[in-house]
């Protein structure tokens, strides 16, 4: 295939899987990576450049076997050749996938997928939380993606070294980079991560710096004014940003809105471990019971058989606005 689609990604991988969507050519199809998503079209980047795309109406709905496209995605799409736009057939296998946990944990939601590589930005003041970077490392791990940590607004402390050597202590191998978005620092020394075909995808908390860090990147202000207003069939408005960019002088850039705010899954997943609780509480003798002090508690119960964790349950109190007993120490 051509270096165009190679610079978007492309490799032998999706040449194989597509192959047998490629060789009827009185269809019209080609392959294209997802690069935004709206409500009722797509943007997605082909040989060509950037185009319009819909969705097929045998993806609308999500059936065994079939997948419904998320930033990032490799796909067969088809060339009408009255109407100015890709129609999307096929959703190619997924490289890698970063997933959500959703409905309590019973489902995932997969969000992006086909990232190599993993930018967790943090920063040297109350975001930095080195038990919950390492949750992030995992979850990146998990999607196969490689994790690397950037500790951005590092020109806001003399010793930016030590938060680094914080960081590295969830792994000797864990790459950690020390950067100031704002001011230009530090960006030589992640650069080389964009290689051409290669997908770079940003995490942290809000106010972290990740649309300084992406407009840095890309030498352009394009997260600020990143989302462009279009029509849908029905006639309303939607909005729908670009989320992944081609970075100048090689590689791609995810900064998706879905994927960005990882805080917010993370306190989800914690809803999980509440889940547990309220199973555990239809179990208890009292139905108002508040997991104190009660008799015939089950939750208690689960907590001294070691069944539940007591910090859960002193977390669950803390979100139910009751007073906190933090677990004795034995
Ligand atoms: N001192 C300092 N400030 C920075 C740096 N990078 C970003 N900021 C500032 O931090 C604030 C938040 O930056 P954003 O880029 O909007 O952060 P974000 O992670 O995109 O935030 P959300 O859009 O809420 O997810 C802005 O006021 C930036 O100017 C940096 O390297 N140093
Ligand atoms: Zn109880």
């Amino acid at each position: 295939m051509t270096g165009a689609l190679q610079d978007l990604g492309w490799s032998d991988f999706f040449a194989e899987a597509a192959e047998p969507f490629l060789q009827d050519e009185s269809v019209q199809a080609e392959p294209g990576r997802i690069a935004s998503v709206g409500r009722a079209s797509y943007q997605i980047w082909t040989a060509q450049g950037l185009e319009d795309a819909l969705l097929a109406g045998t993806l609308r709905q999500e059936a065994p076997g079939q997948q419904v496209p998320v930033i990032g995605d490799w796909v067969i799409a088809q060339r009408l050749a009255e109407a100015q736009a890709l129609r999307i057939q096929q959703v190619l296998p997924r490289r890698t996938t970063f997933a959500r946990a959703v409905h309590g944990g019973t489902a995932e939601q997969i969000i992006a997928a086909n990232v190599d590589v993993v930018f967790i930005v943090t920063t040297p003041d109350q975001d930095f939380d080195l038990p919950r970077l390492g949750r992030y490392v995992a979850a990146v791990q998990v999607s196969g993606a490689e994790p690397v940590v950037l500790l951005n607004k590092s020109d806001l402390v003399q010793d930016a070294a030590w938060y680094l050597e914080q960081v590295r202590r969830l792994g000797p191998d864990l790459p950690a980079h020390q950067i100031s978005a704002a001011q230009h620092g530090g960006l030589d020394s992640i650069q080389p991560y964009f290689t051409p075909g290669r997908t770079v995808a940003l995490i942290g908390s809000s106010g972290v710096g990740k649309s300084t860090l992406t407009n840095r990147l890309l030498g352009q202000e394009v997260a600020a004014t990143g989302s462009v207003r279009e029509t849908d069939q029905q006639g309303r408005h939607t909005t729908t940003g670009r989320t992944l960019y081609r970075v100048p002088g090689g590689g791609l850039l995810i900064d998706n809105p879905g994927l960005r705010d990882i805080a917010v899954w993370d306190a989800d997943s914690r809803s999980v471990n509440f889940e547990v609780i309220e199973e555990l509480a239809t179990k208890c003798r009292f139905r108002k019971c508040t997991h104190m002090t009660e008799p015939g508690c089950a939750v208690q119960r689960a907590v001294q058989k070691g069944q539940l964790d007591a910090q859960v349950l002193a977390a669950y109190h803390e979100a139910q606005g009751q007073p906190v007993r933090r677990p004795k120490k034995r």
